[in-house]
C-alpha cells in the first residue's frame, strides 16, 4: 500500500505561564492511501494537537520540538504559510466537532459553500502558478531555510556560513522566479487571447442567427456561450452554484436549491455537519481529517454522519483520519486504530487486532469502558485521571492507573513491541522476559461476544447480498 502521509518522531509542546505542556511525545505512524485510521484516546491525550499540526494550524504558543510530517515528499513542518494555505485549500480537509464554529452564522450557507470555489477558481492564475512552480519552490525553499536557521540562532561557524550562502543565493533565485513567472504569464495569456478571438468570431456568427431561432432561444444561446467563455477564465458564480448544489445533494441535504439561500440557524445539528462536509468537499481534498465530527450529535444522527463519511470516503477514494474518544464510534468505520494516551501512541493495529486481540492495559480499559451492547453498562471504569502533561511520567504513562503495572513501568518508557506486522503496543509485559498477564475475564468474555455478533452480522449481510 502507498503511504499518503508519514509522521516521524513528532513532539509538540506548549509554553504556558505554569510550565511546558508536552502534548505530543515522539509519535510516528504512516497513513496509507485509501485507509481510515482512527486515533482514539481520552480527552487531553494529544489527538487534536497532533492533527492540528498536520493541518498547519497549531496554536500560537505551540512549538514543534522535533519531527517530520511528510506529505507528497514534502515535510509540512518546513513549508511556508503560503504553501500550507494551498494544501489546506485543496489537499487536506478537516471537519471539526462543532459544526457551528466552522460556519458563519450571518452568511447564507450557499455563499459559504461557494466561497472557496470562487476564491480558488482563477484558472488563468492557477495555470500560471503551475507553469513556474519549480522556480517558485526553489525560491521559497531558500527563504524557508534562512528562516529556520535564523530561528535556531545557531552561532557555530558552519551554520553562519550556510546562512551567509543562502542569503547570497536569494536575490538570484528571486530573479529566476520573477522571470519564470513573466514567461508563464505570457504563455497563458497568449493562449487565452487566442481563445478570446475564436470566441468573438463564434459570437459574431451566432448573432446572425444561422439556425433561425426565435428571439428568446437566441438570447439564451448567446448567454450560454458567454457563460461558457467566462468559465475559461474563472469559476463563475453560476458554475459555483451548480457545483454547490451537486455537493449538497451528495452529502444528503434535501431540497438544495431552497436550502442554498438559508442561514445556519435554519438547519439541525446533523444538517449543519453535512454543510461543513460539503464545504470541505468543494476543494476536492484527498485526505480528510475528522476531529470528533459526531460528538455533539445525538446517537441516530451520529450514525447517519458516520455512514455519510464512509460513503464519501468510498466514492471519492479519500484517505481518512478519524479522531475520537469513543472506540465504539470507530468500530464500523476504521481500518486501523491508534490508541493514544498522554501524548503517545500506546497501541496501533488493524480494527480486528485492537478489538479482538488488544494488548495494552489502556486499550483494555477503553474497550471495557464502552457500554455493553446488551446491558448498556460499562464493564470497567478507568480509575484516576490522566497525568499532568507539564510533568509527564518517566515510565509508562498509564502505569499509575493500571493494576497491571510493574516496577519497570514506573521507571522506563516501554518501546513499541511488535505483535504482528501491523500490530504494535508499548507495554512492558510484552517483553520476552516479563511475566505474562491476562486481560480481565469479563473483557475477554465481551470480546468473544463481539466476535460472535460480528460474524453473525457479516453472515446476514452476505445472505442479503444473495437474495
Ligand atoms: N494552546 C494550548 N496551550 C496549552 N496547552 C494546550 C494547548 N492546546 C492543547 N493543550 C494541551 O495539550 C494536551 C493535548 O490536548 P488535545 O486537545 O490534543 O487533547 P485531545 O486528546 O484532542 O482532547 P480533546 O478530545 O479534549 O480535544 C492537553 O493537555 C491540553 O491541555
Amino acid at each position: 500500500m502507498n503511504k499518503k502521509l508519514t509522521v516521524e518522531n513528532l513532539s509538540i509542546s506548549f509554553r504556558t505561564v505554569s510550565g511546558n505542556v508536552q502534548a505530543v511525545r515522539d509519535i510516528s505512524f504512516d497513513l496509507y492511501e485509501g485507509e481510515t485510521l482512527a486515533i482514539v484516546g481520552e480527552s487531553g491525550s494529544g489527538k487534536s494537537v497532533m492533527n492540528r499540526t498536520i493541518m498547519g494550524i497549531l496554536a500560537g504558543n505551540g512549538i514543534v520540538d522535533s519531527g517530520k510530517i511528510v506529505y507528497e515528499g514534502e515535510d509540512l513542518l518546513k513549508i511556508t504559510e503560503e504553501q500550507y494555505h494551498e494544501i489546506r485549500g485543496s489537499k487536506i480537509g478537516m471537519i471539526y466537532q462543532d459544526p457551528l464554529s466552522s460556519l458563519n452564522p450571518i452568511m447564507r450557507i450557499g455563499k459559504q459553500i461557494t466561497e472557496g470555489l470562487l476564491l480558488n477558481g482563477h484558472h488563468l492564475k492557477n495555470k500560471i502558478a503551475k507553469l513556474y512552480n519549480k522556480e517558485r519552490i526553489a525560491y521559497y525553499e531558500i527563504e524557508r531555510d534562512i528562516r529556520i536557521l535564523k530561528e535556531k540562532k545557531a552561532k557555530d561557524p558552519e551554520s553562519k556560513q550556510k546562512l551567509k550562502d543562502l542569503k547570497k543565493r536569494l536575490p538570484e533565485a528571486k530573479k529566476i522566479m520573477v522571470a519564470a513567472k513573466k514567461k508563464a504569464t505570457k504563455i497563458v495569456m497568449a493562449e487565452y487571447e487566442k481563445q478570446k478571438a475564436a470566441h468573438k468570431i463564434e459570437m459574431d456568427a451566432l448573432k446572425k442567427n444561422p439556425h433561425n431561432l426565435d428571439k428568446e432561444a437566441l438570447k439564451a444561446e448567446i448567454e450560454a456561450k458567454k457563460e461558457a467563455f467566462r468559465r475559461v477564465k474563472r469559476v463563475t458564480k453560476m458554475e459555483a452554484k451548480e457545483k454547490a448544489l451537486k455537493v449538497m445533494e451528495e452529502v444528503g441535504i434535501p431540497d438544495p436549491e431552497r436550502r442554498f439561500k438559508q442561514y445556519p440557524f435554519q438547519f439541525s445539528g446533523g444538517m449543519r455537519q453535512r454543510i461543513v462536509i460539503a464545504i470541505v468537499l468543494t476543494s476536492n481534498p484527498d485526505i480528510l481529517i475528522c476531529d470528533e465530527p459526531t460528538t455533539a450529535l445525538d446517537v441516530t444522527i451520529q450514525s447517519q454522519i458516520l455512514e455519510l463519511i464512509k460513503k464519501i470516503k468510498e466514492e471519492r477514494s479519500l484517505t481518512v483520519i478519524f479522531i475520537t474518544h469513543d472506540l465504539g464510534v470507530v468500530a464500523n468505520i476504521a481500518d486501523r486504530i491508534a490508541v493514544m494516551y498522554a501524548g503517545k501512541i500506546q497501541e496501533i493495529g488493524t480494527n480486528d487486532e485492537i478489538f479482538y486481540n488488544p494488548q495494552h492495559p489502556y486499550t483494555w480499559a477503553l474497550l471495557g469502558s464502552m457500554p455493553d451492547l446488551s446491558s448498556h453498562e460499562a464493564l470497567i471504569n478507568i480509575p484516576g485521571t490522566p497525568p499532568d502533561m507539564r510533568f509527564p511520567p518517566k515510565g509508562d504513562a498509564f502505569a499509575l492507573r493500571s493494576q497491571y503495572a510493574m516496577k519497570i513501568d514506573m521507571e522506563e518508557q516501554p518501546p513499541l513491541f511488535k505483535i504482528s506486522d501491523t500490530h504494535y503496543a508499548a507495554a512492558w509485559h510484552l517483553h520476552k522476559d516479563a511475566p505474562p498477564i491476562e486481560k480481565p475475564v469479563e473483557l475477554q468474555e465481551r470480546i468473544e461476544r463481539m466476535k460472535v455478533l460480528t460474524e453473525e452480522l457479516i453472515r446476514n449481510e452476505v445472505a442479503l447480498d444473495y437474495e
